[in-house]
């Protein structure tokens, strides 16, 4: 018999399907967590909501085999811990998206229409047509980050309020989007452009602190931040300075915390609701649905589809799937990270082509931050084809005798970018980067990487610019392509190099591509 423990407010259903599988089920949401795990170390499977999931907990329960995140962010569980104990983390995507797009057009409509202050004056006796005058979503532009489960059902959903759409998405090609009635663009031309902007994106290394000064400069007077994401995305003192000057609305469902008590972000928001997004019946039925099933499918038939720190084959040297994610991580940022990649092409030669399959998940976690590089190579192609990215495994040409290596390209509209890397003395290598050939480049650290026409001195403005600025060069390979006369130069840099001064550089010696790109 199965041990579930549900230490957590969810619909019965997820009880119920379990112990009518026979399984042995405790759930129980009043008492903390770690009593719950010291009371029941018989636990084989755990499934939470926003409950922290920490290495202590993990400990304490020495026969858990997996932990169901009952919806869709997986930021309070410690993936990486639960991988080295062998746990298998799923989550459950989708399940309570529609109950948080729904939301986002309840808190938009309350603030224009100031729903909340209006009701509260009026039982108080008030009749303030003047003071509450409102206004209309009909007609305005709306700005989706993030286009995944949650951003495509609030375009969905826009559709009778005759909306413009936007949307801000590294990973969603332009088809992709259209199919949703929305246009690509960049985040700066989304916060610019938007009436309403509204954040669907999880919270990482990459999106934390994403929405800060400088674009919330660029917002239109009057415009709308709604955030029922995480509370991490949003610098909440840089709304603050600027909230009157653009007479921002901003709308949060999210905390640093989920806890009763003041909050700080009080004085800056409009609308401020405690988490409410997926807390509908619906929801949270079809997330304790979900989440049970889930259970029964990994025990009874071994699916673990929805694994998000999935393990790999004993035998295969796992500094391959770093080379994988390097060589990707290098080429989107070559295309740049804010540009849509529309195919992925790749070829494994050598041992790794019956590996092929593993490098796939770490191939995407370089095109976003938010895709796990342990998810399940399944996983990887499903999420590459709802992003409308091709994906192409070509056969290996192994009269090419390339041995243990790797090709991987990207195309995007306008570039393609081509890179060959393998392990030598257990060092990871790019070898080719597009025609450069022999580039024997180790990526790790912070690079700084300038493309341009071959004349003499360029190299020297470069590491010129770097000096002044004070970082220390502490490796450089600069080959060349003959036929197409242009030169690279692949620095590591002591630290990053600032985007100004990528720019600057780039411009001073009318760089065909300069960017960086941090390899640590
Ligand atoms: N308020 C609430 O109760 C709930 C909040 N959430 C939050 O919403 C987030 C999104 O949920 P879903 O749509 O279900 O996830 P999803 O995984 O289906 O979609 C996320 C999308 O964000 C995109 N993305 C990742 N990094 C990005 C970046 N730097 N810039 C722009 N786009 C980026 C991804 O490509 C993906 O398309 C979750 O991670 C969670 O933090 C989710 C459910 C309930
Ligand atoms: O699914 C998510 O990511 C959520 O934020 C929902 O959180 P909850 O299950 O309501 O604690």
């Amino acid at each position: 018999m199965k041990h579930v423990l549900i230490p957590t407010k969810l619909d019965k259903v997820a009880k119920d399907i379990l112990t009518a599988k026979g399984y042995a089920v405790v759930q129980d949401a009043e008492t903390d967590m770690a009593t719950l795990a010291q009371q029941h170390p018989e636990t084989e499977a755990l499934i939470v909501r926003s409950e922290k999931v920490t290495p202590a907990i993990i400990d304490a329960l020495p026969n858990l085999r997996t932990v169901v995140r009952a919806g869709a962010g997986y930021n309070t569980i410690d993936i990486k811990y639960a991988r080295r104990k062998n746990v298998d983390v799923m989550n459950t995507p989708g399940a309570n998206a529609n109950g948080v797009a729904e939301e986002v057009f309840a808190m938009a409509l309350a603030a224009y229409r100031h729903v909340v202050p209006a009701d509260v004056d009026t039982r108080k006796g008030g009749w303030e047509k003047k003071k509450f005058m409102g206004r209309e979503l009909t007609g305005k532009t709306l700005g989706i980050v993030g286009l995944g489960n949650i951003g495509q059902l609030v375009a969905k959903h826009s559709y009778g309020f005759d909306m413009k759409l936007l949307a801000y998405d590294p990973v969603v090609s332009e088809s992709k989007a259209q199919e949703y009635g929305a246009k690509l663009v960049g985040l700066e031309q989304l916060f610019s452009e938007a009436d309403i902007i509204t954040l669907h994106i999880p919270e990482n290394d990459e999106t934390r602190g994403m929405v800060n000064k400088r674009l919330l400069s660029l917002v239109k007077k009057g415009a709308m931040l709604i955030n029922c994401a995480r509370a991490g995305i949003v610098n909440e003192d840089d709304i603050r300075a600027i909230k009157a000057e653009k007479e921002l609305l901003f709308c949060t469902d999210v905390f640093p915390a989920d806890e009763a008590g003041p909050k700080p972000v009080a004085d800056i928001a409009d609308v401020m609701l405690p988490h409410l997004g997926a807390n509908t019946k619906e929801a949270n039925f079809t997330a304790a649905k979900r989440a049970a099933e889930q259970i029964v499918a990994y025990f009874e038939s071994g699916v673990n589809t929805y694994v998000v720190n999935k393990g790999i084959p004993d035998d295969l040297n796992e500094n391959y799937q770093q080379l994988a994610y390097r060589l990707a991580l290098i080429a989107r940022s070559y295309i740049g990270r804010g540009t849509p990649v529309r195919q992925i092409r790749c070829s494994f030669y050598g041992e790794l082509s019956k590996f092929s399959k593993w490098f796939y998940s770490p191939i995407c976690a370089a095109l976003s931050e938010h895709f796990e590089f342990q998810q399940d190579p399944e996983e990887a192609l499903r999420y590459l084809q709802e992003k409308g990215i091709g994906f192409e495994l070509r056969n290996a040409d192994e009269s090419k005798r390339y041995g243990n290596s790797m090709t991987i390209d990207l195309e995007s509209g306008a570039k393609v970018v081509s890179l060959r890397g393998t392990i030598t003395e257990n060092n990871l290598m790019v070898s080719r980067l597009n025609d450069f050939d022999h580039v024997y480049f180790v990526p790790r650290g912070n690079a700084f990487i300038v493309e341009y026409c071959d004349r003499p001195g360029v190299l020297s403005m470069i590491t010129r610019a770097c000096g002044d600025a004070d970082i220390n060069i502490e490796d450089i390979h600069a080959p060349r392509d003959s036929e197409a006369k242009h030169a690279i130069a692949i620095l590591k840099t002591s630290k990053p190099v600032p985007p100004e001064m990528v720019e600057a550089v780039g411009k001073e010696v009318n760089a065909k591509v300069a960017f960086t790109v941090n390899l640590s």
